[in-house]
């Protein structure tokens, strides 16, 4: 049965039309990737995926239940998100954001338990951010915050993560170990990740699929070569760029126009 199943999912946004006809299928244990420029609609796919817009609860399946019967408890159980900038309550520490994950184990009126301690220790050691337990959020740098972003997700135990440009404040190193160890849980746990990025080449190389938005409308899905081709890019990018072969997926190279 698929993690996520989308069939013409029509997204209206003060009554403007963001997302027309989208249909959208994510295997269990698979990582798709959803490109495309600025102001597509990958963001709002995401949304409506995690249950965070009230537009067609029956266009979505999670492990096919219809999304709309769903109660946000047990969605959160099913579904975490990463949004791209959460709100953040002020003055809270890292512990106590990514404490939040848990909510949907704590019983009505209860508090977090030991276990609940253990998971959420484990995951901060995890994600290198042990150090920062008792900092608040808003003292971190954007990149040690996007981090404590994952962990709260990651804390949620979730089988479908819905990860929103999960590296874009990310350094390199960073980058790397966020989306390895989002890889390795995607083996060991059996996670299934849905996500947007906007770098390519690093899009390529995790994706197993990949869709490319364009106007609210899917403009080519398949395997990163079939998706990040010079011609698509070009054409929905309006971008100069060179596609060469990599070892885990294809590189994709801004290169400047000829000016003659
Ligand atoms: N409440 C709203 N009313 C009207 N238009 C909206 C509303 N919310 C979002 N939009 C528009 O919907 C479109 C899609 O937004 P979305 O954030 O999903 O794009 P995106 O592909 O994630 O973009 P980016 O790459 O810039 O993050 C944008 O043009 C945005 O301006």
């Amino acid at each position: 049965m698929p993690a996520v199943e989308v069939r013409d999912l029509q997204v209206r946004l003060d009554g403007v039309p963001i997302l027309t006809g989208i249909d959208l299928t994510v295997r269990s244990g698979e990582w798709v990737t959803v490109i495309g420029p600025n102001g597509a609609g990958k963001s709002t796919l995401l949304r409506a995926v995690g249950g965070l817009l009230p537009a067609a609860p029956d266009a979505v399946r999670l492990f096919g239940t219809p999304l709309g019967t769903l109660r946000r408890r047990d969605r959160a159980r099913v579904v975490a998100t990463v949004a791209q900038s959460p709100v953040v309550p002020p003055g809270m520490t890292v512990l106590d954001y990514v404490l939040l994950g848990r909510n949907p184990y704590i019983p009505p009126l209860g508090r977090e338990s030991a276990a609940d301690l253990a998971v959420v220790q484990e995951v901060l050691d995890r994600l290198d951010l042990a150090g920062f337990r008792g900092r608040e959020l808003s003292t971190l740098s954007g990149g040690e915050r996007q981090r404590v972003f994952l962990a709260r997700a990651l804390a949620q135990g979730a089988t479908l993560l819905l990860l929103d440009e999960p590296t874009s404040a990310l350094d390199i190193g960073h980058q790397q170990e966020v989306l390895e160890l989002v890889d390795q849980l995607r083996r060991t746990e059996g996670l299934t990740v849905l996500a947007t990025m906007h770098d390519l080449s690093i899009a390529g190389e995790y994706a197993d699929r990949m869709v490319l938005l364009a106007e609210g409308r899917v403009a080519a899905t398949g395997t990163p070569h079939e998706v990040l081709t010079e011609d698509l890019l070009s054409h929905h990018y309006r971008a100069h760029v060179k596609v060469i072969p990599g070892p885990h997926g294809p590189f994709v190279l801004p290169t400047r126009p000829h000016h003659p």
